[in-house]
């Protein structure tokens, strides 16, 4: 594609440097990624700064230069006021709008979404339409895996991986939505058909501040729901009717609401919900019908978060039965509620609970399994929320019966300061805080007596612990698997 055809799509820009018009096979942000050909926008980021890197882009062979810097290049100068925006204009048309080609299902919140992707996705495949997943575990579509380095990518790898969800037969994208990509326009000229709530409570105030700027950023995905409309086809935004944000985001949409909740009041709703250790099974009713499932899940939580992947079954007119269906295909979310398997009498879970939020549901639905103790261990992250610290230590405490503090990923953080931060929320002696985060889950587990639950909150998925700038290898899941066997050679 010409330089000038790809500059086209822009709504303002200056032309500085050589008049020329060069063939662009490459768009790209990171000066490692450049190839000859290449247009290079150059981005001032948080922690680095592209402009720095304009020169060895050139040196690679970028054939053009976008910025918002003027500078005398050998090579066309593309002048814009805001680069990052500028680039998510360029990555869909390069790549030809393929949000377009589509049904874009955009899923945020503070706590849910990964689950919520991954119902919807059952939900959407149940029903013979073939869905592509771009989030915190990944960017998938059938057997093929990206890793993904944010839940929600930068715009042009976004626009890349639909552009290949698209090409490869694909009808449907869900994704996850962060409020750090909705306000760094990651996701900006997404054409998104389906915008989902899950909640909102306390997080990444290092980032946005004040809960109204954090707020301002998820209610993005619903203001600019429905700006393109070039699919000829409603929009809809999903809200938790239970979850008093929504009212907010209502009033900040044109698009159609549908809400979903626990009571008749919601469009789709759940009845007789009977919660078992590890599965819930409730009838959920919408405008079209009612089904009855068998969720693969526990928690109250996360039949909201099937009652939210159900709303956009109904909206994309599947029966009842095929929703029910294809919720209950989904068997679990890597790191969510994830049992480990072992010989001991007690239970061990690894989850990715990381807001006090989804601390307090995480303990409460392990509390309703009744155990004989509940003990979890948790740790809060490096270089982010630090308000957050002392309530989830205090939730810890309050909903559990004994914590064991320790790292998360500390990050370019002083670990033990960390921990402080989290003991300035607790009183009493139902805790322990130990800096070793494999130390701290093989105390948790000589501690366990039959009939204890043991939660190991935080990570998750995760297969890594980042501490100062190294990526350590640790898995919550493999590590609690090797210290329950050390324990059983101990006992024998
Ligand atoms: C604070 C933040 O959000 N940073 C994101 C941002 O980085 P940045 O633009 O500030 O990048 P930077 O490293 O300063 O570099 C600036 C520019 O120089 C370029 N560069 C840089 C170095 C170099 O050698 N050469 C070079 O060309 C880079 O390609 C970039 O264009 O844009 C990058 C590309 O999109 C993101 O990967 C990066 O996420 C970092 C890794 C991060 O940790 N983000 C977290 C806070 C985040 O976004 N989390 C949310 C989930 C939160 C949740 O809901 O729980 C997420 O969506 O992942
Ligand atoms: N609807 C919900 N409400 C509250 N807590 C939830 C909900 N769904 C899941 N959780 C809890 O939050 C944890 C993270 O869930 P999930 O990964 O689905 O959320 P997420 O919003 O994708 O997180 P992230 O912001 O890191 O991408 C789960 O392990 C569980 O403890
Ligand atoms: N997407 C979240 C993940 C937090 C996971 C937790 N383990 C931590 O490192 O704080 C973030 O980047 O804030
Ligand atoms: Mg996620």
């Amino acid at each position: 594609m010409r330089l000038s055809e790809l500059t086209g799509c822009l709504p303002f820009y200056v032309m500085k440097g050589p008049e020329s018009d060069p063939e662009i096979v490459k768009v790209c942000h990171h000066h490692q990624d450049v190839e000859p050909g290449s247009l290079f926008t150059a981005i001032k980021g948080e922690k680095s700064d592209g402009r720095f890197y304009i020169e060895k882009a050139i040196e690679k062979g970028a054939a053009a230069v976008l910025s918002d810097t003027e500078y005398d290049l050998s090579v066309p100068l593309i002048m814009v006021k805001q680069p990052r925006h500028a680039l998510a204009y360029i990555a869909n048309h390069f790549y030809d709008y393929p949000s377009f080609g589509l049904n874009v299902i955009g899923v945020t919140g503070t706590n849910g979404k990964t689950t919520v992707t991954h119902m919807v996705h059952g939900v959407l495949e149940s029903a013979g339409i073939k869905t592509g997943i771009i989030g915190t575990l990944y960017m998938k579509q059938g057997d093929r895996i990206k890793k993904s380095e944010n839940t929600t990518p930068d715009s042009l790898l976004l626009q890349q991986t639909l552009a290949e969800f698209r090409d490869e037969g694909s009808r449907a994208a869900v994704l996850e939505a962060s409020s750090h990509g909705l306000s760094q326009g990651r996701m900006y000229g997404c054409d998104v058909d389906i915008a989902i709530l899950t909640n909102l409570t306390q997080d990444h105030l290092d980032y946005h501040e004040t809960m109204e700027h954090y707020k301002c950023a998820k209610t993005l995905l619903f203001s600019q729901l429905g700006h393109t409309h070039v699919k000829n086809a409603p929009k809809f935004a999903v809200l938790n009717h239970d979850d008093p944000f929504s009212k907010e985001v209502a009033t900040a949409t044109s698009a159609h609401i549908i809400t979903y909740g626990i009571t008749s009041e919601a469009d789709v709703y759940a009845k007789n919900i009977h919660s078992y250790s590890e599965t819930t099974s409730f009838t959920i009713c919408t405008p079209s019908g009612e089904t009855d499932v068998e969720l693969r899940f526990a928690g109250m939580f996360n039949v909201y978060n099937a009652l939210a992947a159900a709303a956009v079954g109904f909206v994309k007119r599947i029966p009842t039965g095929v929703i029910a269906k294809g919720l209950e295909s989904v068997s679990g979310v890597p790191g969510r509620f994830e049992i480990v398997k072992h010989n001991g009498p007690y239970t061990v879970i690894v989850d990715y609970a990381h807001t006090p939020d989804s601390l307090k549901n995480i303990l409460q639905a392990a509390g309703e399994m009744k155990p004989n103790k509940l003990i979890t261990v948790i740790g809060c992250g490096g270089d982010r929320d630090r308000a957050k610290r002392p309530i989830m230590a205090k939730i810890a405490c309050e909903f559990a019966d004994y914590a064991v503090f320790t790292s998360d990923n500390p990050r370019s953080e002083d670990p033990k300061k960390i921990l402080r931060d989290m003991e300035k929320g607790v009183q009493g002696n139902s805790y322990i805080s130990l800096v070793d985060r494999r130390a701290a889950i093989k105390y948790a587990l000589k501690s366990a007596e039959a009939g204890d639950i043991i939660i190991i909150a935080g990570k998750g998925h995760e297969k890594y612990q980042l501490i100062n700038k190294e990526k350590i290898p640790f898995d919550d899941k493999s590590v609690a698997e090797s210290i329950l066997n050390e324990m059983l050679i101990e006992d024998v």
